[in-house]
């Protein structure tokens, strides 16, 4: 269990951060920690597959390391769901809002390590998330939400554990997680401290 170690992938909504769990699993097979939402599934979700799709009565009876309210909907992780996942790699990943990666840093201390996504201009953020298919009343509502807002800025808990991906471009920010992938290999072997 020692050398378990867990990529937590955080940022605004919009700045990419299911397209780098999925590509940490398509390239690397780092799996991603399934969590808990009462928000309805978008166009092409799946329960089981994308999140765990809950009730507000089925999200209560669960245990979470850590739950937050993000743009109305809740949203939580469980120690069973990320036991889960290490038992089958020791590294996945897990996509968090900032709250969330701020109690994961708190409670995992070294066995995490965090991506935060950004992108230069935020306003383009609205057109990626309609692009997605998102429902335009969510999208007004999300962008509207101080949880929205609090995540464009990397929180100062944060800055040492963390590396800094802009994704403007997909090619160039694919290049930079290969180099950070390749540095946490290389960590987890003891050829870097
Ligand atoms: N703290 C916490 N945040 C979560 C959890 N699951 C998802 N999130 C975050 O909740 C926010 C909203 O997620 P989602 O509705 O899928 O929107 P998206 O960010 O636009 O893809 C995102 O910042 C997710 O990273 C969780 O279990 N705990
Ligand atoms: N560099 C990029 N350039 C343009 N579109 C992107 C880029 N990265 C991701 N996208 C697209 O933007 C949308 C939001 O990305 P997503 O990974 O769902 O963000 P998040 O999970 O952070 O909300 C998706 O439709 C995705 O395909």
């Amino acid at each position: 269990m020692k050398h378990n170690k867990l990529i937590v992938i955080t940022g605004a909504t919009g700045t990419g951060k299911t397209t780098v769990s999925s590509y940490l699993t398509e390239q690397y097979r780092i799996r991603r920690v399934m969590t808990h939402t009462t928000r309805p599934p978008r166009p092409g979700e799946q329960n089981g597959v994308d999140y765990y799709f809950e009730t507000p009565e089925s999200f209560a009876t669960k245990h979470f390391i850590e739950h937050v309210t993000y743009a109305g909907y809740e949203y939580g992780s469980s120690y069973e769901s990320l036991n889960k996942a290490w038992a089958k790699a020791n590294f996945c990943s897990i996509v968090l809002d900032t709250k969330g990666a701020i109690t994961y840093a708190k409670e995992l201390g070294d066995k995490i390590s965090i991506l935060y996504l950004t992108i230069k201009d935020p306003s383009i953020l609205k057109a990626r998330l309609l692009n997605r298919g998102d429902d335009p009343e969510m999208v007004e509502k999300r962008l509207a939400s101080p949880e929205y807002t609090r995540d464009l800025t990397l929180p100062a808990e944060l800055s040492d554990l963390s590396t800094v991906i802009v994704n403007d471009d997909w090619e160039t920010a694919k290049r930079h997680i290969d180099a950070y992938i390749k540095d946490c290999a290389l960590r987890a072997v003891g050829l870097r401290d």
